[in-house]
């Protein structure tokens, strides 16, 4: 018998769920036990839809309060002292390191929080020291929670991040110099007690996860995991047999790997994102290990094509026989939202055309029984190829006119009318700034009363009218206190935004949305990504009337704030029956027009943000990070370029080391590019000599993540050691991103502070000067 399995489910609820009782518990509205009760509600109803659909292998441990590799730090008691010295109960402190503890007298700022691989999805990186110590903590997680499904009669198979993903994801804390990977010999054995504890508690099998095994990876990181697994292997029936799994890319050029997992029962690969590895990693299999075929996509939203998934499992079943094939979600399904059935907005066409969590895990379990007896789910196999072929030939797809503006687009249109120096004498001209411009990066606070009218307006409780009036009004706020914080280069504040990538998907042709698809972000935070179902186009201005309206108010530039064509297709769920670099061309041509028609209506600098072309990068270096940044740069200069030389073009970076990354931001040519810095050391910024870039630059001078206002005197550092490496005339000064989750009395703190230190350096170089 062929068994189905999935490798992880969302946690949010289907209401955003846990979203809401975290949020209370951190508001002191709930109690403990009432937010630790919720949790175990959530976990027993996520178990309970994947048994009902079917699913033979079901996980645990998969589930966590804010993230689950944040989980492990805690349970391995690799928790940093300033943590643990504050005696919190365990569920505070594991929220401390989560999203920093203001409160009590303990202020402790949070653990840094990164990027999963090249999702959306954020994760506590482990912060370990040069004496490093790890332990497992008492009746630890990963057990309490296999216990409490077998209570419930679910017998799960636990989730673990594996020991050298765990280590290669952390990184030396400040003052330490550790290698993580050099840390193995001491965290392994915990490993093993804990694989113990799970096997006493009654797990058969442990999914342990080794996503690090799809990167390019350093030797000894390589190296570390034939010691690991040779002490797992050491351990023998002591311990649950382990499947070991890697996602979000190929395993094939670590075949050299794989010999450290002989002793595992099992190897998991993703076959969505690369089918083309199934025959090489069969032959590498060992004579009666397992293939867990990831052939359900747990990145995107496309209802599963059976006849290709049946395929991929038929070539595997053929060379291994039916048990050692298990159907398997690509990945944990994190990454998609719980469930379809609540959406009761969308087009009945395209409601045919999804499959979101809870959808997916029947999916796998029908996959199960079709690949050896098609006849048991012929009803099923029948709708799935209906669906398939109506998506298929469906009008909504395809757009001639789309397809006949791409035809015609020429290199000319990628490429500004003249170079910088040009632009820039024209611009400055034209906008006369001062030196060390100070401008912010596009949205204020999103306060309760802007989500309560929007809210209001969706539901069709107040009119269009009234929503406008109140987003004018809002704007109106917005820019008086630009006015007395005496900024140079103003912006609306974006209070009309839901999200800066939705907003842009409810807009254009091409896309779906939907009302409930959240997906977790990072901790509480969730996204809801709109669905590139065709061919992209604009209707209509997307942002003028709100630009134009604060620029008719303000008595400095109005920068016009948009969302680039690669941010705007990698937080979108995108079609998956044309390359990316298509949709993202037709991102770009609709961008352009908006660009454009900002310009004729007076905004005379226009920002486009790109916080996602980093993520974008495929994970291993070669041949298509070129074939990715070639497109994707493209995208943003077609995107921009159609404007005259004297507009300003500004484009924005956070969560990106753009130390590998430098030429692709360089190669997008804008005018001003403001880039989160804060958190990082200035002396990153040598970069921009050491490549003499020509351009102008505004790092990050603060933190917008935390509610703290820095002083006056921490600006004026900051831009001193800035000005070790970066031209007078070339910095601008603002804070490291948006500032829609600050308070405003917090935003206007800060700023005051910001706009005194610019001025400060305004005066020392004009008396220079
Ligand atoms: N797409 C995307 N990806 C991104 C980022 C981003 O900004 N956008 N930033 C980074 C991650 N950072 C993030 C920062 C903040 C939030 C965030 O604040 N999310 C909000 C939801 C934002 C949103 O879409 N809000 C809507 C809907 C708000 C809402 O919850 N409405 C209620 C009802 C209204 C109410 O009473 O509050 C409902 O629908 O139930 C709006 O403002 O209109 C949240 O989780 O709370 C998410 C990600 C990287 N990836
Ligand atoms: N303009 C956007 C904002 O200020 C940029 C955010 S980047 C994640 O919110
Ligand atoms: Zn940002």
């Amino acid at each position: 018998m062929v068994q189905s399995s999935v490798l992880g489910f969302p946690r949010m609820g289907v209401l955003r769920d846990l979203k809401k009782a975290n949020e209370a518990y951190w508001a002191d509205k709930i109690s403990q036990e009432a937010l630790l009760e919720e949790g175990k509600r959530l976990r027993l109803t996520h178990w309970k839809i994947q048994k009902d659909a079917g699913v033979d292998i079901i996980p645990s441990n998969d589930f966590a309060h804010y993230d689950h590799v944040l989980d492990h730090i805690q349970f391995f008691n690799a928790v940093p002292e300033r943590y643990t010295k504050q005696k919190l109960s365990p569920l505070d402190e594991y929220f401390a390191m989560g999203r920093g503890h203001q409160k009590g007298g303990v202020d402790v700022p949070a653990l840094e929080m990164v990027k999963w691989f090249d999702s959306n999805y954020h994760y506590v990186k482990p912060t370990l020291q040069d004496n490093q110590t790890f332990s497992l903590a008492e009746n630890p997680k990963p057990v309490r929670e296999f216990l409490e499904a077998k209570e419930a009669g679910i017998i799960t198979r636990p989730v673990l991040v594996g020991p050298v993903s765990f280590l290669a994801l952390g990184k030396a804390d400040r003052g330490s110099t550790v290698n993580p990977i050099s840390l193995l010999d001491k965290l392994v054995p915990v490993y093993v007690e804990l694989l113990k504890a799970l096997k006493a508690a009654g797990a058969e099998t442990v999914q342990i996860d080794e996503p690090t095994l799809v990167f390019d990876l350093a030797p000894e990181v390589k190296a570390a995991f034939k010691p690991a697994y040779e002490a797992f292997a050491a351990a023998g029936d002591a311990i649950p047999s382990l499947v070991v799994a890697t996602y979000f890319g190929d395993i094939v050029h670590n075949f050299d790997v794989l010999s450290a997992f002989s002793a595992a029962k099992g190897i998991h690969v993703d076959l969505v994102r690369n089918p083309e590895q199934l025959e090489p990693v069969i032959k590498q299999l060992g004579p009666s290990q397992i293939l867990s075929a990831g052939v359900v996509d747990g990145r995107n939203i496309w209802k599963n094509d059976f006849a290709k998934s049946l395929g991929l499992l038929q070539t595997a079943i053929k060379a291994l026989g039916e048990d050692r094939v298990i159907v398997a979600t690509s990945s944990s399904l994190l990454h998609t939202p719980h469930t379809l059935a609540s959406e009761k907005k969308l087009p009945a066409d395209v409601y045919e055309w999804f499959s979101f969590a809870s959808e997916k895990v029947k999916e796998v379990a029908i996959l199960a029984k079709a690949v050896t007896n098609p006849e048991a789910v012929r009803a099923e196999l029948d709708a799935n190829a209906a669906a398939i072929k109506a998506r298929a030939e469906s009008t909504r797809t395809n757009d001639p006119k789309v397809k006949e503006r791409q035809a015609a687009v020429t290199p000319e249109q990628h490429n500004r009318k003249s170079g910088f120096d040009t632009r820039y004498a024209q611009q400055k001209k034209h906008l006369s700034l001062p030196l060390f411009p100070t401008t912010t990066i596009g949205s204020f606070p999103q306060t309760s009363e802007i989500r309560v009218q929007r809210n209001k307006f969706t539901k069709g409780e107040i009119s269009a009218d009234e929503y406008d009036n109140f987003i004018k009004k809002e704007i109106d706020l917005a820019v008086s206190i630009q006015d007395e914080l005496d900024l140079d280069v103003y912006v609306h504040g974006e209070p009309e935004r839901n999200d800066m990538v939705q907003y842009f998907g409810e807009r254009l042709n091409g896309y779906v949305f939907t009302t409930h698809a959240w997906v977790q972000s990072y901790g509480s935070r969730c996204v809801r990504p709109p669905i590139i179902v065709g061919d992209i186009s604009r209707p209509a201005p997307m942002t003028v009337k709100e630009s134009k309206y604060a620029a008719s108010i303000s008595k400095k530039p109005m920068k016009g704030m948009l969302t680039g064509p690669v941010t705007c297709l990698r937080w979108s769920f995108p079609r998956v029956d044309v390359h990316q670099s298509v949709q993202c061309q037709q991102l770009a041509l609709a961008l352009r027009d908006e660009v454009v028609d900002l310009e004729a209506n007076g905004i005379y600098v226009i920002q486009v943000d790109e916080p996602a072309l980093r993520e974008g990068l495929p994970l291993r270096k070669g041949s298509e990070r070129d074939a990715y940044l070639e497109w994707a740069v493209n995208s943003f200069k077609l995107a921009t370029a159609g404007v005259e030389d004297s507009t300003q073009i500004h484009s924005h970076f956070c969560y990106s080391e753009f130390q590998d990354f430098f030429h692709a931001i360089a190669a997008l040519d804008a005018d001003v590019l403001s880039i989160e810095n804060s958190k990082s050391d200035a002396k990153l910024l040598k970069v921009f000599i050491d490549e003499a870039y020509p351009r102008h630059i505004g790092p990050g001078v603060y933190d917008i993540h935390s509610p703290r206002v820095p002083a006056e005197e921490e600006f004026k550092q900051r831009i001193e050691e800035m000005l070790e490496f970066l031209r007078p005339e070339q910095l601008w000064i603002n804070p490291d991103c948006g500032l829609k989750t600050r308070k405003w009395d917090e935003v206007k703190g800060a700023l005051t502070h910001m706009v005194n230190a610019a001025k400060y350096f305004r005066e020392k170089y004009a008396n220079k000067a």
